[in-house]
């Protein structure tokens, strides 16, 4: 028996954009911006939660890449860890989320700015808004 919690957490990207969901809860975390994912269930890999996740708060189909470098330890019992994803099949919705927004960099950028991301996911926004600037200049 352990109370580890994993948590693994989607970039979504599509071109030179990234999929940003909105929290709805709890309340210190309500309004603001994160990659869209969940715990890892027992006997699940952290890909096959993140399949199940986007599903259940997206509605859509993904498939799982590489994870990002940042591993985030808030506290001591809970690990962050994101991956990449790509949508195979389906729109995107807003199942439990306040509301989804597809970000360039510069909308990146403001959202960081203003404070408007949840603070833990900052490293992975950091490391993604470089991503998408490389995109846009269409270096990669
Ligand atoms: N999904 C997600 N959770 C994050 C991010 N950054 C971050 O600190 N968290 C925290 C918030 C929560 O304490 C925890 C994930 O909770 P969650 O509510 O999204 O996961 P879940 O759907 O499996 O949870 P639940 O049904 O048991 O409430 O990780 C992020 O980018 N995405």
């Amino acid at each position: 028996m352990t109370d580890e919690v994993l948590v693994v957490a989607g970039a979504v990207l599509d071109g030179g954009r990234l999929l940003l969901a909105q929290r709805d809860r709890p309340a210190e975390l309500a309004g603001l911006w994160e990659l869209p994912g969940g715990k890892v269930e027992p006997g699940e890999s952290p890909a096959q939660a993140l399949v199940r996740e986007l599903c259940e708060e997206l509605d859509v189909s993904v498939s799982v890449g590489d994870s990002l470098a940042g591993v985030v330890r808030p506290k001591p019992g809970l690990t962050l860890v994101a991956m990449r994803a790509t949508i195979v099949s389906g729109t995107v919705r807003a199942v439990e989320h306040r509301a989804l927004r597809w970000v360039d960099a510069d909308g990146l950028s403001e959202l960081i700015q203003t404070g408007s991301m949840v603070p833990n996911d900052l490293a992975w926004a950091r490391e993604l808004m470089g991503e998408l600037q490389v995109r846009r200049h269409g270096l990669s």
